[in-house]
């Protein structure tokens, strides 16, 4: 039996995520390249021509990378080369030194931008990369086209070192409280789902989760065996012995769904002493045959509890649903089925 609820408390939080990277790769893409290409424009110079090559082949790789994405959907390899061209562009322009050795300036914004597009633990790598290749770029004057103030790379290396550090502790902290305020969710709703006596889940999980699972992958379920299961004499029980006895009834009967029922099927309590069965891929035959397997186990299986030893038997009604629009009434028709069971005389499976 399935034993942890499949929620979609996560898949919500990572689609925002993954829209904030969508926006950024669009941002680079489309803005930055629009800005190079521009810029391309204005140092137009035939006698020089490396940046202007630089600023049009970079500005044209960006949109090339954003119809890759487009055409594609692959976010995370769009991402990636998105980084790669960023990490390229930054490093050819510090070589040329942009117009008036300006250069330096533009590499501030991408720090902040590996961080958007890669998060937190590869936006770190490839900033560490682009530092040091920076680093031997800028303490090698004589190796590049620009001219820039030797007080000018100092500084510029350690704002440079700061930002980078800023944004990984901005990024790491961020990282972390969206894991706790998912993981608070996630326990919010496993609870909310939970009968907290058998651990078993509730009606509202059924209701909720169990029917948009069957909408969203009718594939994975229909036929549908629906077992409506309720303890016989359960009042007389706990007269006799208590209703603390009773729970651990109860919880007894609910460690035999746990034990003899496979992954995919699903045990929920319905409610005082009536459980409800879903075995996914299961005919009507099938389902019988299962809801007497239970049957017997519980029959030939006294409940003992310290000195208790107690013949517990439960009664069962059967049906099958093959499309989610018969969810309920398949539901309805295993409660009549279960109420034959019990003027038939309980113990038995109708
Ligand atoms: N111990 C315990 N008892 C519960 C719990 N929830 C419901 N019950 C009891 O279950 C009993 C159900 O009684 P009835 O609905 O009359 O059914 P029954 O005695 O099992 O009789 P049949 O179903 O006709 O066989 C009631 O006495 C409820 O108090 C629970 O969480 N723990």
């Amino acid at each position: 039996m399935q034993s942890s609820l499949r929620l979609d408390t996560g898949k919500h939080a990572r689609k925002i995520d993954a829209t904030r990277r969508i926006y950024i790769l669009s941002f680079v893409s489309y803005i930055a390249g629009a800005v190079m290409v521009l810029f391309g424009f204005m140092s137009w110079d035939a006698n020089a021509l490396l940046l202007p090559t630089i600023l049009f082949g970079g500005g044209s790789l960006f949109f090339a990378n954003i119809l890759y994405f487009q055409l594609t959907k692959q976010l995370d390899s769009a991402c990636q080369i998105e980084a790669v061209l960023v990490a390229i562009f930054v490093l050819a322009l510090i070589y040329h030194g942009g117009h008036n050795n300006t250069a330096l300036y533009w590499a501030f914004p991408f720090p902040a931008i590996l961080f958007g597009l890669l998060g937190v633990r590869k936006a770190l790598l490839s900033n560490a990369i682009l530092m040091v290749l920076l680093i031997v770029l800028l303490l090698q004057p004589d190796a590049l086209l620009a001219d820039y103030k030797e007080a000018e790379v100092s500084r510029f290396l350690v704002s440079m070192l700061i930002v980078i550090v800023v944004c990984w502790i901005n990024d790491h902290f961020r990282e972390r409280s969206h894991e706790a305020m998912s993981a608070l969710q996630k326990s919010k709703d496993m609870e909310a789902n939970t009968d907290p006596l058998t651990l078993l889940v509730n009606r509202r999980y059924i209701e909720a989760n169990f029917a948009q699972q069957l909408h969203n992958y009718p594939q994975h379920y229909f036929p549908l065996g629906v077992v409506m299961c309720d303890i016989d004499h359960f009042k007389l029980f706990n007269d006799q012995y208590g209703h603390d006895v009773g729970d651990e009834v109860l919880k007894t009967v609910a460690d035999i769904f746990r034990s003899h029922l496979r992954p995919q099927d699903i045990a929920c309590r319905n409610g005082g002493e009536e459980f409800l069965l879903l075995l996914p891929q299961t005919d009507l035959e099938q389902s019988k045959s299962v809801a007497e397997k239970i049957r017997a186990i519980m029959a030939n299986q006294p409940f003992m509890f310290g000195s208790i030893e107690a013949p517990i038997t439960a009664s069962f009604g059967v049906t099958v649903c093959q499309e989610q629009s018969h969810f309920q009434a398949a539901i309805k028709a295993a409660d009549q089925q279960l109420y034959r069971a019990k003027a038939a005389g309980r113990n038995q499976v109708h």
